[in-house]
């Protein structure tokens, strides 16, 4: 797929995206189940054009990033791919059981903790955190997070929507603190809905825009100017 010019798409504040999303659920009478499906299934058909088939570690975190990111993994399976997940932090909400329940039943394995042999993996897909993230980032989150970090020059990672850990505005934590806090650089991002302002400090190999449910009127609404998808495509290539 070719990319799409992205010069005049808007990078959205963490108070606009989290607005959008509300405008989605009260005035356009959208379910979480139905955005987090599509979202979901739009990362994985934007992992499923860029990495070859193997075996994805789908890190979960707790709110509808995590949601996502398991979505992504059913979806991943069907594709043929052999996603395992790592949920630290289960839910206790009707929907992330119900996620939890429908890929388990489907043999995805849920692991403890994170893999000593992380090599194994051909991709790491970072669903801890979205929009709603506020640093600093809190264990057992941390420590994987490092882990990652040292990990990234030979083991890929497909953000969703954030890079996890970075601030939603500011970007990784090198550029809006001094200390030296673990952070994600990762090989690919989907942005949802419209980018965040922290992809602008993306420096990935790729930047797919996701989550194809915006109607036009919403859109005009806040300016996003998103791009136009192709085809019947969920996802698209910004760069
Ligand atoms: N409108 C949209 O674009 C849609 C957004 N969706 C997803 O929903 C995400 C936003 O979901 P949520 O609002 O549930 O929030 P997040 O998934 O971003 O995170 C919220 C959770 O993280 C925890 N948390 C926050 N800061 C933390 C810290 N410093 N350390 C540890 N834990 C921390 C909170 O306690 C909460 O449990 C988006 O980024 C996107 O991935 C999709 O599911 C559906 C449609
Ligand atoms: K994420």
């Amino acid at each position: 797929m070719t990319s799409t010019n992205s010069n005049q798409i808007k990078y959205l504040g963490q108070e606009e995206a989290i607005n959008i999303d509300k405008e989605l659920f009260n005035e356009y009478g959208f379910s979480v189940d139905q955005l987090m499906e599509l979202a979901g299934l739009s990362c994985a058909q934007a992992i499923y054009s860029f990495y070859p088939k193997g075996k994805v570690l789908v890190i979960v975190g707790p709110g509808n990033n995590g949601g996502d990111g398991i979505v992504a993994a059913r979806h991943l399976q069907l594709f043929g791919f052999s996603p395992e997940i790592l949920y630290p932090k289960p839910s206790k909400s009707d929907l992330m059981e119900r996620l939890v329940k429908q890929t388990t039943l489907m043999n995805i394995p849920y692991l403890k903790s994170l893999p000593t042999n992380l090599d194994e993996f051909s991709l790491i897909v970072d669903a801890m955190f979205g929009f709603s993230f506020k640093p600093p980032i809190r264990d057992p989150f941390n420590d994987i997070i490092k882990t990652l970090q040292s990990h990234q020059k030979t083991l890929p990672v497909f953000s969703i929507d954030i890079p996890s850990g970075w601030h939603v505005e500011d970007g990784p934590p090198a550029a809006s603190s001094s200390n030296d806090t673990p952070s994600i650089q990762p090989d690919s991002l989907i942005s949802l809905t419209a980018p965040k302002l922290c992809a602008k400090h993306f420096q990935g190999r790729a930047h797919f825009l996701g989550g194809r449910f915006v109607p036009e009127l919403l859109a005009k609404k806040y300016s996003l100017n998103l791009p136009e998808y192709p085809e019947s495509n969920g996802f698209l290539r910004l760069q």
